[in-house]
């Protein structure tokens, strides 16, 4: 009898029969190790198979041998009522899985007949495998293309392996290698024991390393908090005058600027020492063998504290500047430029007028570069790492900048230099985390991005389909808050995060298209949520979580009597969202309790403004004569929202 393959699942059939192949069949070894890479390579061309069953990744670096593997076995499960895989079929798939069996896979097919095992071993010691003595049954062997044949002959041929009894006419050996398979199953089972005692001792080991471990960093946080405490007190007048300063009116600040502006700096010089320290020793800690355990495990005792005391500066930094930050960046124009600039503050000087001065927290002039702008609120990207919500808009008429501020220019073509906020802020979180996860930490991304047009909410993930994405009057979170279910895809990598935002993205350039550069008209949401946690022994966890939400807001510019209905209908509700929020904002400053409901961009934004939030608005303006109008109610709403102050909360770090 000679073995036959068919390709997509790479099982062998024995004359057109699926048969076991513990049997006394003249197999060689040319056939197995065949076989195997069948077997592997069948796993590649069902790629899309298994993926549906078994929902496995798609990228081609997740494709690994283990993982195929481990997935053939998936699928054989779903199949195993059946036909003939058993538990040892998977175990032996697992242990195949091992790179370094691969060559040895002959070792793993048993037999009865003492010439061919002495053959394997021959082979095995050729390979210098180092299990040439365990062997398996290989129970049998099933793939797509011949499933309606393997159950046909399943029905008439029943094993004395699956639940069905054994047919003595097609498998006769089964009976006279039942001596053989007990001395097998004995052989197995005292291999699972051994395996069960050196896992028991192995966790028995790692408890006593953790448990100490967790009693020094338990002193440590004691200290710590003892610290804290103390400086929350000694410096809680600080901050209280910080807040007044703060809830001024403009001038006020201007006034007071000096003082706050030197405090701030100190708390970035220490803020950024400390981080160097850190950043110094998570690169020790990186490259550390595992032989340096004892030094490791004190070294990330040391990065984990000089961590939290960069994460305790880093929020009184963030603090002390305020929970809604207002920047302003003017615009690169080849035109006339009817706007002048300081580091601070944007004058406009016409020669009828005296000067106007309209003053923020930082300006960036024409030439400023993506990179200038993003060095300023990279600190705001890591307080979401630490716990806190984070709601970045970009503000301004039709053309201002805010597109480019945001996401810079996107396709094949596209510089790096020119990225916008979101791609740096995404690459920083994700760098980050591999930072985090050197200490311990674990995460969960969730991205989602959808925009607001006409009050209407678009599920932009979900195709460019209009009547798909329309979420307004679809299904809902609860009935009592009726925020509407947005597609959340969990993302573990930069590149994940950002194919997610493009192909979504496209759903909104082609609408733009159709619709009459309706981007401009609506407002973009991107939003991407996160969950930390750190395991601990005794079943305590240190959990963080956060909300990250990126808004490229829809042109800002007022009503022009020229315009048509429908435009004038857009505007209308443009102007209606952006004032809800101005309010909104407002009433975060007062202390009052906000309205969220009167529009549905600050109801969908209700999570990130208030509470433990922090808010920075860049306000776009144009340098253009043509736009001074916009550019002058445009700064005017900046310098109205940079008065609001909110609450200090503690953060959601328990
Ligand atoms: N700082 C800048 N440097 C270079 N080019 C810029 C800059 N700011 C904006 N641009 C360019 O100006 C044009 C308009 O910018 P952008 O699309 O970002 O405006 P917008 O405010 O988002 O407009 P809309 O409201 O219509 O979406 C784009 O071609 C953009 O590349």
């Amino acid at each position: 009898m000679k073995g036959t393959g068919i390709g997509s699942f790479g099982f062998v059939l024995i004359n057109g029969e699926a048969i076991q192949v513990n049997t006394k069949l003249q197999f060689n070894k040319d056939i197995f190790l065949w076989q195997f890479s069948a077997c592997i390579g069948g796993c590649y061309d069902m790629k899309q198979t298994i993926q549906t069953v078994s929902g496995c990744p798609s990228t081609e670096a997740e494709w690994n041998v283990r993982a195929a593997l481990k997935n053939c076995a998936a699928m054989c499960s779903d199949f195993s009522y059946h036909c003939l895989i058993t538990k040892e079929m998977n175990a032996m798939i697992e242990v195949c899985a091992e790179p370094k069996y691969i060559q040895g896979y002959c070792t793993y097919f048993d037999t009865a007949d003492d010439r061919i095992k002495g053959l394997y071993a021959a082979d095995c010691s050729k390979y210098q495998n180092p299990c040439s003595t365990r062997y398996h049954s290989t129970k049998a062997f099933l793939y797509q293309d011949c499933y309606d044949l393997v159950r046909a002959y399943v029905t008439v041929h029943p094993s004395s392996t699956s639940s069905t009894p054994v047919n003595t006419n097609t498998l006769t050996n089964s009976t006279g290698n039942s001596s053989n398979n007990t001395s097998e199953e004995k052989s197995i089972t005292t291999i699972v024991i051994a395996i069960v005692v050196v896992l028991v001792v192995i966790t028995v080991i790692g408890v006593i390393i953790f448990i100490r471990l967790g009693k020094c960093s338990l002193l440590k946080r004691d200290a710590e908090a003892g610290n804290f405490l103390d400086i929350k007190t000694t410096e809680g007048g600080d901050l209280k005058e910080t807040e007044i300063l703060l809830d001024g009116n403009a001038s006020k600040v201007e006034d007071e600027a000096p003082d706050l502006t030197a405090e701030i700096r100190r708390l970035t010089e220490e803020y950024e020492a400390k981080l160097a320290e850190v950043n110094k020793e998570i690169e020790i800690l990186k490259s550390q063998t595992e032989k340096d355990m004892d030094d490791k495990e004190k070294l990330m005792r040391q990065v984990l504290e000089k961590n939290k005391e960069c994460k305790t500066l880093n929020n009184r930094l963030q603090e002390a500047k305020g929970n809604i930050r207002v920047l302003c960046r003017i615009r690169k124009s080849e035109s006339t430029n009817c706007l002048s600039a300081t580091k601070t503050t944007v004058i406009i000087d016409r020669n009828t007028d005296p000067p106007k001065k309209f003053p923020f927290e930082r300006v960036f002039d024409a030439n400023s570069t993506q990179e200038v702008v993003y060095e300023e609120i990279s600190e705001l990207i890591r307080s979401f790492l630490d716990g806190y919500n984070l709601c970045i808009f970009a503000y301004g008429q039709t053309g201002s900048g805010k597109t480019y501020t945001m996401e810079g220019p996107q396709g094949k073509n596209a510089e790096m230099k020119h990225q916008g906020i979101i791609p740096r802020a995404m690459k920083q979180v994700f760098r980050s985390v591999e930072d985090f996860e050197v200490c311990g930490w674990t995460y969960q991304f969730r991205a989602s991005y959808f925009e607001l047009y006409n009050e209407a909410i678009q599920d932009l993930a979900k195709g460019s389909n209009d009547e798909g994405k329309n979420l307004t009057k679809g299904a809902t979170e609860n009935n009592r808050t009726s925020k509407p279910i947005i597609t959340e895809k969990e993302v573990k990598t930069t590149e994940e995060v950002m194919k997610f935002y493009e192909e979504s993205s496209k759903n909104r350039t082609s609408a733009k298209t159709a619709r009459n550069e309706r981007s401009s008209r609506s407002h973009a949401i991107f939003r991407l949520k996160m969950n930390g946690k750190v395991e601990n022994i005794e079943g305590s966890q240190d959990t963080c979580s956060g909300t990250m939400t990126l808004v490229d807001l829809a042109g800002s510019e007022r009503l022009d009597d020229s315009a048509n209905i429908s435009t004038n209908t857009e505007t209308k509700k443009i102007n209606l969202s952006l004032l809800e929020l101005t309010k909104v904002l407002r009433s975060l400053r007062r202390k009052e309790k906000p309205v969220y409901r009167n529009s549905k961009l600050t109801h969908l934004l209700q999570d990130s403004l208030g509470g433990n939030s922090k808010t920075l608005m860049i306000v776009n303006v144009s340098p253009s004569e043509d736009c001074l109008k916009e550019t002058e109610r445009t700064l005017e709403f900046g310098r109205e929202v940079s008065k609001v102050v909110l609450e200090n909360v503690a953060r959601k770090n328990k």
